[in-house]
């Protein structure tokens, strides 16, 4: 199973410029989060801050029981292995071919002998759809398939932690669809905690178990995806829907009179931008056929229906209409609880959160003051 990452507090800032502060959320083992955030907001500086590759100014982020943030070089160096990253543009060497760029890591990291090496990389080249392509330069290669390389070579140390930033710079929305695909089946089979960093629309709609997003200098929302896919919260609407109109400027945020200006265009006949407001939970891509199910997605089932009750109506009732029948029997989820507004948002723990004995994902120590980060709490009779 893949590495929980409990982050708390976390601030960084270059000189005199905030980056962002008092980032605070989890990331539960095995499930895979997108990190979604306007240019600039700082998603790259964050994935950074989580390898140690930079040093924030405070808070703490603790992964396996070590804080990365205050450990020592020797404690860094051990975690760092536990992460597999795939970088924008695959970070490929220019000069070596794919077999030489996977085998990579494990010629530095490892004692392997090139006998076992190889039978690496091709086992990683083959799950990530480039067997056979082992002889190709980078440059000779399409940006999709360098991306799947630098997937590959991300995978040869048996990573718990997958970062992944920006999966989609530089392809179409069909490769995008396609490496979106990719994660998920790769997930399924190692049970790795992913973090994606993007704004890409479509893969926040359809891949997360969990979706959070930064904005002025904080962490707007992190959670079940259900929550941010159903928020009423502007920028969070706005940026979601890809549109003008909002808090969301042309290069940072708006001040009021700009807002107020616009909205007036805009509710003169003016186009906001974007299609027709994309409203609910679209269904979540699921691993291919064939690829075994996701351990992540069945402990995330279990995890949410134990805060079913503390997240807003619309959420709940977006999972509760995810379950399937076998699912609504196992959580004890009677047909009288298939509409949580009926409950004025209000789904008693015991109705909502009877699993067997002894089974269920538990929630760790840690989060359990915060399931879903820097939400109000939802669990006070809001209708
Ligand atoms: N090493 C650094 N030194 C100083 N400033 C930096 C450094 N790295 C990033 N920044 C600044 O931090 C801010 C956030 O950058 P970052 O690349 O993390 O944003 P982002 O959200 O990933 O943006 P995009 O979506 O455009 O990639 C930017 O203003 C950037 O200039």
């Amino acid at each position: 199973m893949g590495a929980e990452v409990v982050i708390e507090g976390l601030t960084k800032s270059f000189g005199k410029q905030a980056i962002w502060r008092d980032v605070t959320l989890t990331l539960p083992p095995g499930e895979v989060s997108v990190m979604l955030g306007p240019s600039g907001t700082g998603k790259s500086v964050f994935l950074k801050s989580m390898i140690g590759l930079l040093k924030p100014d405070r808070g703490k982020c603790v992964i396996n029981g070590v804080d990365i943030v205050r450990c020592s070089e020797h404690k860094l160096y051990e975690t760092r292995k536990l992460f597999g990253v795939l970088f924008q543009d695959g970070a490929l060497f220019g000069s070596m071919n794919l077999y030489d760029n996977v085998a990579f890591p494990l010629r530095e990291h490892t004692k392997k002998s090139e006998t076992e090496i190889r039978r690496i990389v091709l086992e990683k080249l083959e799950m990530t759809g480039l067997a056979g392509a082992e002889k190709k330069l980078p440059g000779e290669i399409s940006g999709g398939m360098r991306k799947r390389a630098g997937l590959a070579r991300a995978l040869v140390l048996d990573p718990e932690i997958i970062l992944v930033d920006e999966p989609d710079s530089g392809l179409d929305p069909v490769r995008t669809t396609y490496i979106s695909q990719l994660f998920l089946d790769v997930n399924a089979q190692i049970d790795a905690t992913f973090l994606i960093v993007t704004h890409n629309i479509n893969l926040a709609r359809t891949v997360p178990d969990n979706l959070g997003m930064l904005f002025r200098k904080e962490l707007v929302m992190f959670g079940p995806r259900e929550v941010l896919l159903t928020s009423e919260e502007p920028v969070v609407k706005q940026f979601l829907n890809g549109r003008m109109d909002g808090p969301i400027g042309m290069s940072e945020e708006k001040d009021s009179a700009t807002m107020a200006a616009e909205r007036a265009m805009f509710e003169a006949g003016h186009h906001a931008g974007g299609v027709e407001e994309v409203v609910g939970i679209p269904p979540q891509m699921q691993p291919a056929p064939g690829v075994p199910e996701r351990q992540g997605a069945r402990r995330r089932k279990d995890r949410v229906m134990k805060i079913l009750h503390t997240l807003p109506p619309a959420a709940q009732q977006g999972i509760l209409d995810s379950l399937s029948p076998e699912d609504r029997r196992y959580y004890g989820i009677g047909e009288q609880h298939s509409t949580v507004g009926a409950r004025r948002g209000q789904l008693p723990t015991e109705d909502v959160a009877q699993l067997p004995d002894g089974g269920g994902w538990r929630e760790p120590q840690s989060t359990q003051s915060h399931p879903t980060q820097r939400l109000p709490r939802y669990d006070q009779g809001t209708s």
